[in-house]
């Protein structure tokens, strides 16, 4: 899978990816009413409601995009509807041949963590039989406990063809609360990274490995350290946008060769209607102005690598 997104990464000439978390105050008036009218203001209401929209987001932009981020607790909120949208979202855009990143940040004691991973990304068998559950081609993992509780999630990946984004320094202010602590001389995020690049090793596709790293947009010196400690690990780029991240701070994420990172922005994206710059567009057309946004990101990352 990791092939697969490098392949549309260069197709699309575009490393980032979309974000699909939605909130039912960034869907627009016409989208909720009709949802309200055919389900009531219920938990079945608010899972159409962001169905629909997704879907207008999806149509509108994945011709210029290789990949999409749905975060599942935008979903789960809404109970059992809202993960039955979830797994709608996932496969409408697989059949639009995008690549799914499924942001479910998951990790667990080795047993737990070996379920969370069948589930998302593999098989679970039922007698005689298999079947897929989210069947996402990326998950996102918290590392928190350590290798064996990431390890039966790579185990699956090599199964199953699929990949994985783990958690090395993360895009929020608090996040060098425990990360950015020093052990033996080095900050946590530099032990996790190196870590994440050992587990890459064995497990490579062409040209880098399948099993990578969420670094944010919103640390750009410590993107530049760890880009050159795991040469070969794909760099999930959370930040961009609605947590302050530009295309001019992105720059080290990506190697030599133009790749090794993908950039995610969600509410940048999806909420770009809202937005003073897309303002022309209205709640109406909601969906052209995600296709501008997506545009204008791609053009701002494309114009700071040219410009390194
Ligand atoms: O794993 C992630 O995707 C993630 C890691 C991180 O460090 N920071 C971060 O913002 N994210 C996710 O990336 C998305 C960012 O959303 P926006 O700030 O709206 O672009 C959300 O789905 C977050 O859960």
């Amino acid at each position: 899978m990791i092939n697969k997104l490098i392949e549309k990464i260069r197709k699309t000439n575009a490393p980032i990816v979309v974000g699909l978390d939605p909130m039912l105050n960034y869907i627009p008036k016409h989208i909720q009413e009709k949802a309200f009218v055919e389900f009531g203001e219920t938990l079945e209401g608010a899972a159409e409601a962001i169905w629909q929209f997704n879907k207008g987001i999806v149509d509108a932009t994945y011709d210029l995009i290789p990949a999409v981020k749905p975060q599942i607790a935008m979903y789960e909120q809404f109970g059992i509807p809202g993960l039955q949208a979830y797994k709608k979202t996932v496969d409408y855009c697989k059949s639009k041949d995008l690549v799914v990143i499924g942001d479910i940040k998951r990790g667990d004691i080795g047993s737990t963590s070996a379920a969370y991973a069948v589930g998302h990304l593999g098989h679970v068998q039922v007698g005689s039989k298999k079947y897929a559950g989210f069947d996402e081609d990326f998950a996102t993992v918290n590392p928190y406990l350590g290798s064996d509780g990431v390890k039966p999630f790579i185990d699956v990946c090599k199964e199953e063809n699929k990949g994985l984004f783990i958690l090395v320094k993360t895009s929020n202010p608090s996040s060098g609360e425990f990360q950015d602590r020093l052990i033996d001389g080095r900050p946590l995020y530099e032990w996790v990274g190196e870590k994440v690049a050992e587990w890459g090793k064995d497990h490579m596709g062409k040209e880098y490995s399948y099993i990578g790293a969420v670094v944010g947009a919103t640390y750009p010196e410590m993107g530049k350290v760890l880009r050159k400690l795991m040469p070969k690990t794909f760099i999930l780029v959370p930040g961009y946008g609605a947590q302050g991240g530009k295309g001019a701070d992105l720059v080290h994420f990506f190697n030599e060769d133009g790749l090794g990172a993908i950039v995610n922005s969600s509410r940048g994206i999806i909420a770009a209607y809202k937005q003073e710059a897309y303002a022309e567009f209205g709640e109406l057309n909601y969906a052209d102005a995600s296709r501008k946004a997506v545009e204008t990101m791609i053009a701002d990352i494309d114009g700071a690598l040219q410009n390194r």
